[in-house]
């Protein structure tokens, strides 16, 4: 159980309506929050506690894992929740605030212990921290820790001036940064799958491996996010945490014990091992970067990016990056790592494709034979599960040779109703696990990577790709890997051409 008062700034906002309450709800469904806890809305338009639990309850009926009545279980839930309204830049009413949360704190027998929660436009980060300082509410016979989300810093020097602002206030142990996707179920798999299995991880390495694909694709195009996205684009709003961080994932070495600060120093490890790019032409030429022009997805037409309202019609933001990056170490010298992702493309999908070396001195190597290589897929969203594609005889035949899959569905088995990656970092960040959120050394080395490659790029005009809604992202995407004599795997059993495996129908 997690004694806490949830202080959610940015109750009214779409991140809070879409996740933080349904997750706060299936985690009281679930008996891991228990009954003493309390949510405080703050936010600036004005509403009495009783709207707000009328909008909350709106929200978790929309979007939850759970189904809600109005009954005597939700009104029991509900009684924990109230509304301030409250505008970041008074100091005042951070005053005001914590008379309610120490009332709260009484009410539900609490205990002091203080989850700020900041759902809010970055720019307020910093004010925020100092305002919670000079109301007191740091004051506190519990603990006070900060949940931020992204984007932590718009690239190295703002993240650094962000982080300086709020480190005045708050310990790193007492700072989560939420990058949500290490929330996941199946991200938090990865491990699992290399460290508990004594067949993925003898074979995880340069000799046994031949690339690694990262693709997180959407089907959504910008709509109304346009005021932050048009000034952020694909690699900062997608490449420098998610795509970073699975890639972290995948190529970290074994911690010594399963404690956050040794799980984190390995991804570190990894980060710093980062091959940087000797030069913008260098960086260019290992990137792609494209922006979704008008199309067609799902069979309906869709505008292009410029012609979306939120976005500046002359605009040259990304919606597509792909890269392809190398860890130099001795585990991975040598193989690359693909990562792509974009806006509008054909399916909504997350996997992690691991493509493996050819076995030495392979005797059905022959014209006769088609041998495609052994696949193992972490399929992250839509659906969970684990693929494993290698190659067998076609029973019956005279030793023609087919492609087979072992594929292990977690969607199927447990249902789509796994939880969401925000039920579980609210959760852990309530009971101080800070395993899953992104450290201050992992974040800085990050946008060191990052900031390089969006100099190489704005030192041109000529490198951004127009590609049509609901296409794969520009050409030059392919020929990213063909340089290497490789071809991106298609995702989620999706014909890209020619598809040379069965994938398992669901
Ligand atoms: N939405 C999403 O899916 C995701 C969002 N994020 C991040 O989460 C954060 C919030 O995003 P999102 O919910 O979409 O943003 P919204 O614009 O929907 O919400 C912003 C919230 O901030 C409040 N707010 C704005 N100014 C002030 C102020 N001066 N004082 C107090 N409250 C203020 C707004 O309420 P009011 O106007 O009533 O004051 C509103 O509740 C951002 O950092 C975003 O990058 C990250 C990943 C996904
Ligand atoms: O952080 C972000 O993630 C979403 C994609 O998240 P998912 O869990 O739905 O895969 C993305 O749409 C958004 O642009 C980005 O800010």
């Amino acid at each position: 159980m997690t004694n806490t008062v949830f202080f959610l700034f940015g109750a009214t906002g779409d991140l809070a309506r879409r996740k933080l309450y349904p997750a706060i709800y299936s985690l009281y469904r679930e008996r891991k929050l228990g009954d003493r806890f309390a949510v405080i809305g703050l936010a600036r338009r004005p509403k009495t506690s009783e709207q707000f639990r009328e909008d909350v309850l709106e929200s978790i009926k929309e979007f939850a894992r759970y189904n809600v009545t109005k009954d005597e279980q939700w009104a029991s839930f509900a009684e924990h929740f109230e509304y301030m309204p409250l505008d970041i830049n008074n100091t005042e009413a951070f005053r005001e605030l914590k008379t309610v949360a120490d009332r709260l704190d009484d009410k539900f027998d609490v205990g002091g212990n203080r989850l700020f929660y900041l759902a809010l436009a970055p720019e307020l980060f910093g004010s925020v921290s100092h305002h919670l300082q000079a109301g007191g509410l740091l004051e506190t016979p519990g603990w006070a820790r900060l949940v931020i989300e992204k984007p932590f810093g718009y690239d190295l020097p703002s993240a650094e001036k962000l982080n300086a602002e709020i480190r005045q206030v708050f310990e790193e142990k007492d700072i989560y940064r939420i990058d949500h996707y290490l929330g996941k179920e199946m991200v938090q798999n990865i491990n699992v799958v290399r460290f508990a299995n004594a067949f993925f991880e003898p074979l995880w390495n340069n000799k046994y491996i031949a690339n690694i694909q990262i693709t997180l694709s959407e089907t959504v195009g910008v709509e109304e996010r346009g005021g932050y996205y048009d000034h952020s684009g694909a690699l900062r709003d997608m490449g420098q945490n998610h795509m970073l961080q699975m890639l972290a994932m995948m190529a970290m070495e074994p911690p010594s014990r399963l404690s956050p600060e040794d799980i984190r120093d390995e991804k570190v490890k990894v980060f710093r091992s980062l091959r940087g790019f000797q030069s913008a032409a260098e960086a260019r030429a290992n990137t792609v970067r494209g922006q979704y022009a008008a199309g067609n997805l799902k069979g309906k037409p869709v505008v292009g990016y410029r012609e979306e309202d939120s976005v500046n019609p002359e605009s040259t933001t990304e919606t597509y990056f792909a890269a392809r990056v190398f860890v130099d170490n001795f585990r991975w010298a040598g193989v690359p790592f693909y990562i792509r992702t974009g806006k509008r493309l054909p399916v909504k999908t997350t996997e992690v494709v691991v493509e493996f070396k050819n076995v030495p001195n392979n005797v059905y190597l022959s014209k006769k034979h088609k041998l495609e290589p052994n696949l193992l897929v972490f399929r992250v969203n839509p659906m969970e599960g684990i693929y494993f594609k290698m190659n067998g005889k076609q029973p019956g035949s005279e030793g023609a040779i087919v492609p087979v899959a072992m594929d292990f569905c977690q969607s199927c088995q447990v249902g789509l109703n796994t939880p969401e990656a925000y039920e579980r970092l609210l959760h852990d960040a309530a009971r101080g696990d800070s395993t899953y959120f992104t450290r201050w050394d992992e974040v800085a080395l990050a946008w060191k990577y990052v900031d390089k490659i969006a100099a190489a790029w704005g030192e041109r005009t000529d490198n951004l790709n127009l590609y049509q809604a609901g296409t794969w992202g520009p050409d030059q995407a392919q020929q990213l890997l063909s340089e290497d004599g490789f071809k991106w795997w298609p995702v989620n059993g999706q014909d890209e051409g020619e598809v040379a495996w069965e994938f398992t129908k669901r």
